[in-house]
């Protein structure tokens, strides 16, 4: 699915009415019905008090049609006007001479903190203050509204986006944002909604189709593209009836130090689940016999170090190779790295201790390979690129190091974002539950394993992401978030991979 600007749905708004040959309130009708079928069916009629605070551009617009549909259902519905301009929208003013011809209970101006209604928690409250259309951060009495409601215990929905929010610009004022329970967005979701500093205060979302011009949105290229399983579904290259081991490649794990063998064994036994050929685990001494003994299946090639890795010498060419989990920051560690940088053309993808040790060493940096795929966390990724004043910041820094150095940036977290140049993709699966030791060693087995296999760099990643949060998201629906360990997330990839075309199961991740 793709993510588009502001700009660009105000466009596709205007070609839609264009194209269609309906006016601007026709369309609104269209988006205020969609609202109004998902509380309706929901509410089935239920005569709980619902609280509508409308702005005075379009998204009160849209907050005049849910009331008016509400009304005419029968429910007890209370409807105000947020009176934080003079100005009023075209499509606001119709709308609110049609919400009088229903009822005789008329819109309740609000202009001062005065105003502010009792509400009770098993009530409803709907957001239609600002929808797209902020401009400017909310002050004055308008902030202290927004304060009161997040402070109501009752069921907040956003209508589109939660009132105080940017679509896809930074948080200026994290007290003037709604906090809404749950948000109904209108054609596709908004870049704030993935954020870590702006995607809280959305919490769930639902897309409502509401039908804007399809050939607009095909050809426009978008802020993001949002990968989910159809996308995946693309992505995937199917297994050939005459393949053998050597056509799945030959991955090779570069990992661990001692007292962290674990994370040689855990990407070494994901880049099985996944589907390479042949894995290579090298590990220092210390830890063949635990490889051999946890996974049979692979071949291991140990240093000459006992506790960690100096210098990395594999008697084969490697079709990918995953390097620096568990690895530690010993100077011969760092040498090693700068000789298997500088000697191998094997595609990489490049982790946890090894990209330390490039944040560490300018020289590594420089001998960094081209088209190789980085996963760092957010601490990880602060090494490479510095601080940032904010996600947009975060996102422009890493799309800069990410086109300077020729490399895939994965920044890994809860909707992990893939940077490749100016390109971005967000990544729909995945749980807190991973947030647990080893999942991401899991996920450079992935992508290692993927490349073996011949997926180019940004499509093992981007595949490789999607199916890793996807494991875990079975494996979460079956043992909940705080069992998961990050080895159950590799025996999940068998059903991850079976989940990609299984499309009558439902495809939303546990309880998100
Ligand atoms: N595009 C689509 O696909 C469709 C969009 N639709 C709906 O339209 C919505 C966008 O509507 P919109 O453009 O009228 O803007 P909106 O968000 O209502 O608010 C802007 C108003 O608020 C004001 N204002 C701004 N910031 C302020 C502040 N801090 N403090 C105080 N005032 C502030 C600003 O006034 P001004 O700057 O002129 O003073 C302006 O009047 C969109 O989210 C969706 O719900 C659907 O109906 C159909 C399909
Ligand atoms: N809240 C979350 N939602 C979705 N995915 C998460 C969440 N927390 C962690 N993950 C995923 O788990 C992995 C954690 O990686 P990382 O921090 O490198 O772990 P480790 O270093 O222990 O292996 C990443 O793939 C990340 O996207
Ligand atoms: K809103």
């Amino acid at each position: 699915m793709k993510i588009f600007s502001s700009e660009q749905l105000y466009e596709a708004d205007k070609i839609t009415t264009e194209k269609q040959q309906i006016t601007s309130e026709e369309l609104m009708e269209r988006a205020g019905t969609q609202i109004f079928q998902w509380l309706h069916q929901r509410l089935q009629g239920a005569p709980v008090p619902i609280h509508i605070f409308c702005g005075i551009g379009d998204n009160g617009g849209d907050g005049l049609v849910v009331g008016r549909l509400l009304i005419e259902q029968g429910y007890n519905v209370i409807v105000y006007v947020v009176n934080c301009s003079d100005k009023r929208s075209e499509n606001f003013l119709h709308n609110y001479d049609k919400i009088k011809n229903v009822t005789k209970k008329w819109p309740i101006l609000m202009t001062s903190e005065d105003d502010f209604p009792e509400i009770n928690p098993e009530e409803i409250i709907v957001d239609a203050i600002f929808g797209i259309g902020l401009n400017r951060c909310p002050d004055g009495w308008v902030k202290e509204l927004i304060q009161y409601i997040n402070k109501r215990k009752a069921f907040k929905l956003a209508i589109d986006i939660p009132s105080g929010l940017y679509s896809n610009s930074p948080l200026e004022d994290k007290e003037a944002v709604l906090s809404a329970n749950h948000t109904l967005t209108f054609q596709a979701p908004k870049l704030s909604f993935f954020l870590p500093e702006t995607a809280p205060f959305v919490s769930n979302f639902d897309v409502l189709d509401i039908g804007l011009d399809l050939e607009f949105l095909h050809k426009s290229e978008p802020l993001a593209h949002l990968i989910s399983k159809p996308e995946a579904q693309r992505f995937y290259q199917p297994r050939e009836k005459f393949g053998h081991k050597g056509t799945y490649g030959h991955a090779l794990l570069v990992a661990g130090s001692y007292g962290k063998i674990g994370a040689a064994v855990l990407s070494t036994k994901a880049a099985f689940r996944i589907g390479a050929g042949l894995v290579t685990a090298f590990v220092p001494k210390c830890g063949y016999p635990i490889l051999q003994t946890a996974i049979p299946e692979a071949m291991v090639i140990t240093d000459k170090n006992e506790e960690y890795i100096s210098s990395i010498e594999v008697d084969f060419e490697p079709s990918a190779i995953g390097v620096g989990m568990g690895l530690g920051k010993n100077k011969a560690t760092v040498e090693a790295l700068k000789k298997l940088f500088t000697n191998t053309e094997s595609p990489f993808v490049i982790d946890a201790d090894a990209l330390n040790n490039i944040s560490k060493n300018k020289e590594l940096l420089k001998l960094l390979p081209k088209n190789s795929v980085l996963t760092p966390h957010p601490g990880e990724l602060k090494g490479l690129i510095g601080i940032w004043k904010n996600d947009y910041d975060k996102i422009e820094k890493v799309k800069k190091f990410s086109s300077k150095h020729e490399v895939v940036v994965i920044i890994k977290g809860a909707y992990t974002l893939t940077v490749y140049g100016d390109k971005l993709y967000l990544n729909s699966s995945g749980n807190p539950g991973m947030a647990t030791a080893g999942s991401g060693d899991a996920l450079t087995g992935v992508i290692t394993g993927l490349l073996s296999q011949g997926y180019d760099p940004l499509l093992a990643s981007v595949f490789g992401v999607y199916i890793h949060g996807r494991a875990g998201d079975i494996a979460a629906g079956q043992m909940g978030y705080e069992a998961l360990m990050a080895g159950d997330i590799i025996e999940f990839l068998a059903d991850a991979y079976i989940d990609l075309f299984n499309n009558t199961k439902n495809d939303e991740p546990y309880e998100k």
